[in-house]
């Protein structure tokens, strides 16, 4: 699919092309693809291997375990990547070694007209490509993954949905936890009674404000109970302040 103009562009390299084109194909991203929002491209740097076995990895210098991905492919499948549009592109390499993927990055990734994600397998890649090629290096979490694929279509996905147009309406981005710093409040929907588990009557009230106001308290009440490191930095204006003062007492009653 040949995006718009103004379209976003994201280009991955990886020996699994298959495996990353997969995200293009449902939910948000499937529909942002859809409509010319965003334009998904694998390029294989085995296509640019330069043997006839299409060899990309080889043995470490200095010895040791596993096998390093080599320069000149990888290299080759970035330039092809480039040319493929005149826009300029922000290599991203994905890794354990990178700046942890938060929502301010993602939000970040969205804005680039271009990305192009580089994701290693094996050991990882020759430093001298990393050098040579990759504009920021991040991370999903401190964990290994058996390649940077994974990394690379949580990225896209989370930066999907704030591409505009890219969600059925757009205060949802804006609502999404983490969009306001805060985790998110509980959702509910029909039946009204599950296994004799109710709705809290507030959301079948109609009354708008107090909705609201319910869904502000429990975001700042879980933020407080689950990820309190949220609230550490984060100055609370006195509605705030007191809803979840309000929480606090009624978790302790
Ligand atoms: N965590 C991670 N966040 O981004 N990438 C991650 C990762 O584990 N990458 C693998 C590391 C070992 N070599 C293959 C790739």
């Amino acid at each position: 699919m040949t995006g718009t103009p103004n379209s976003r562009r994201i280009d991955v390299i990886t020996v699994f092309p298959e495996m990353v084109e997969q995200v293009a194909r449902f939910g948000v991203v499937g529909r942002a693809a859809e409509r010319g929002l965003i334009e998904l491209s694998a390029w294989n740097p085995r296509d640019y291997a330069e043997d006839r076995h299409a060899t990309v990895d080889d043995r470490p210098y200095g010895g040791g375990p596993g096998m390093v991905m080599k320069v000149a492919p990888l290299h080759r499948a970035i330039q092809a990547a480039r040319a493929a549009d005149p826009r300029p592109a922000r290599v991203i390499h994905l890794s354990p070694q990178g700046a942890r993927l938060d929502q301010d990055r993602v939000a970040r990734l969205a804005a680039c007209e271009r990305v192009i994600y580089l994701c290693g397998r094996y050991e990882g890649i020759d430093e001298r490509l990393l050098e040579a090629e990759v504009d920021e290096e991040l991370s999903i979490g401190d964990y290994v993954l058996s390649g940077g694929e994974l990394a690379a279509m949580v990225a896209i996905d989370a930066a999907t949905r704030l591409v505009p147009g890219a969600l059925g309406h757009e205060d949802s981005a804006a609502e999404d936890s983490f969009a306001t710093g805060l985790l998110d409040h509980p959702h509910y929907t029909r039946p009204e009674v599950y296994e004799r588990r109710g709705v809290p009557e507030v959301l079948r009230s109609g009354d708008h404000g107090a909705v609201d106001t319910w869904r502000l308290k429990q975001a700042l009440g879980r933020t407080w109970l689950r990820r309190p490191d949220l609230l550490a930095g984060r100055e609370l204006d006195e509605r705030q302040r007191r809803l979840l003062d309000e929480f606090i007492a009624e978790h302790r009653a």
